[in-house]
């Protein structure tokens, strides 16, 4: 929406010379013309050159109608890459992968620059040879032939009087319409105007709110239970972050960024190595707690102790895929250069895929240097055992596990489970699957109402309580039915007496 704004900004500002200040030199110059009553003998030499100076032209005009089929391919290629960056937006800040972004934007934003500059240059060129041919050419070769009849006297035109009249008449008529053709665009551009106020207000709203942000003053729409008294007292105060080899949070609130307080007070502590498992109801916070400790949300109080952004990496449910090579997905957000400095080769690479069996994807697809659209070619599964490589790849501290195994099956589940504990990666799972469980030694539990439980977790312990569980739901699914018999033979037993 930004983008288009300044773009329908910056387009309507440039017109304002074409729609106000053109058409009123154009009505002055010609007002002025007017007045001079120059010949116009010679109209069918004049059509004749017209005529084919206007083949010749069509003849050499590039082809803007490829050119404009080009300009909106890229255009829509920019837009499409821009509006992924902000759809996975979370996913790439978690795992830093702004640089890499930033390259593809710039070189998608590049591309498109180029071809339009191409464009500009050759439309500058050919508007060069339109307007110098037909404004000043045939004006030139006009006036050259409404001057002949006053300095040589042609056969047959000795009606001098007449012929200056006839002259007076079509140039004057030429000039008139012209002149009223250029009134009339100043009238439009009255319209044009008004439009340029409205987004020019909107442009500097942005630019204020820029303004401001880089002021650090920024004032958010929030919802109504930022307005009760004890929220907007949390939403005031500032915590604090610590950098520490483990994570520790000390009565920390989860916030969103609308004011809604999903947790009053966090308290809980892992050490590396101590796999958390995070669970309870939808929209709780457990994705939420990520996203305080990979630094997209501030801390409104308490104390958060954590390692860097960089010690951590995010395996969300619908993993995100780059623009680029199959190399790229499974590096992201390191380049080529960036792997051969850690020195990882192709064949490194390979094992990891194996890992997840996924190996055979290289040459299915033709090799580590095919560029696609990743998010079409593979399926979710798939894109989640990619994400597991490039979690492999990485080998960071402390792995954030988001639903990341909700599309494979349980044995891959398990293998690749198997293989990031051996790598030494700690941890913190959000997932609803109970096989799981065995993999961690700790369990957040939130309650969906601001509460939650740290513990211990007895995964043996909790499976056989949830059996139990499940048992007893089953039986009590029953209890109607054996109501309805009881009944019915109480009836049968009373008729018989
Ligand atoms: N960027 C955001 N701006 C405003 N509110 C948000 C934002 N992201 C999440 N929320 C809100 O925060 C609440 C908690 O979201 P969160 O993603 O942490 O839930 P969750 O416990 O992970 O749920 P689920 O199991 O469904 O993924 C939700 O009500 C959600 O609407």
């Amino acid at each position: 929406m930004i983008t288009h704004d300044i773009q329908r900004f910056s387009s309507h500002l440039a017109a304002i010379y074409s729609n106000l200040a053109k058409p009123v030199l154009d009505v002055i110059l010609y007002n002025y013309q007017l007045s001079q009553n120059v010949g116009a003998e010679g109209l069918l030499v004049l059509t004749i050159l017209v005529q084919t100076t206007a083949a010749l032209l069509r003849r050499v005009t590039p082809p803007f109608g490829a050119y404009a089929a080009t300009s909106a391919q890229l255009a829509g290629a920019l837009r499409h890459t821009h509006s992924r960056l902000a759809e996975f937006a979370e996913e790439i800040a978690f795992m830093g992968g702004e640089e890499t972004e930033k390259m593809l934007v710039e070189r998608d934003y590049a591309t498109v620059v180029l071809h339009e500059r191409k464009v500009l240059r050759r439309r500058w060129w050919f508007g060069c040879a339109e307007e110098g041919l037909v404004k000043w050419t045939w004006g030139a070769f006009g006036l050259v032939l409404c001057a002949i009849p006053v300095f040589f006297k042609l056969p047959g035109m000795e009606n001098v009087d007449l012929g200056g009249r006839t002259e007076g008449f079509v140039t004057n008529r030429r000039l008139l319409l012209s002149s009223s053709d250029a009134f009339g665009r100043v009238m439009y551009s009255y319209k044009d105007l008004s439009e340029l106020a409205g987004y020019t207000a909107r442009v500097s709203l942005l630019l204020d709110t820029m303004e401001d942000i880089k002021k650090g003053k920024f004032e958010k729409a929030l919802v109504s239970s930022a307005s009760i008294e004890e929220n907007a007292k949390i939403l005031q105060g500032r915590g604090e972050v610590m950098f520490s080899e483990n994570i520790e949070f000390e009565n920390v609130p989860i916030v969103t960024p609308n004011g809604d307080i999903l947790v009053r007070s966090l308290s809980f502590s892992i050490k590396h190595g101590q796999h958390l498992l995070i669970v309870g109801p939808n929209g709780c916070g457990k994705s939420s707690l990520f996203r305080i400790l990979g630094g997209l949300w501030p801390v409104y109080g308490g104390i958060v102790r954590k390692p860097p952004p960089s010690e951590f990496l995010l395996i969300p449910q619908r993993p995100y895929l780059s623009v680029g090579t199959l190399r790229d997905q499974v590096i992201y957000p390191h380049n080529k250069e960036d792997m051969i400095a850690r020195g990882i080769t192709d064949e490194d690479l390979l094992r990891i895929l194996a890992v997840v069996q996924m190996d055979n994807v290289v040459d299915r697809e033709g090799g580590w240097d095919v560029a696609r659209e990743w998010r079409d070619a593979l399926s979710g599964g798939d894109k989640q055992k990619i994400a597991w490589a490039r979690l492999f790849y990485h080998n960071p501290k402390y792995a954030i596990l988001d639903e990341a195994t909700s599309l494979v099956p349980p044995d891959m589940e398990g293998r690749m489970m198997d293989h990031a504990t051996k790598l030494g990666i700690t941890l913190l799972t959000v997932s609803h699957r109970p096989s799981l469980w065995k993999y961690h030694h700790m369990i957040l539990h939130y309650d969906g109402q601001g509460g939650y439980v740290f513990t211990k977790l007895d995964a043996e312990k909790r499976l056989a309580i949830q059996q139990e569980k499940q048992a007893l739901e089953t039986k009590l699914l029953d209890v109607p039915k054996w109501k309805a018999r009881l009944a019915e033979l109480k009836a049968v037993e009373s008729g018989d007496a």
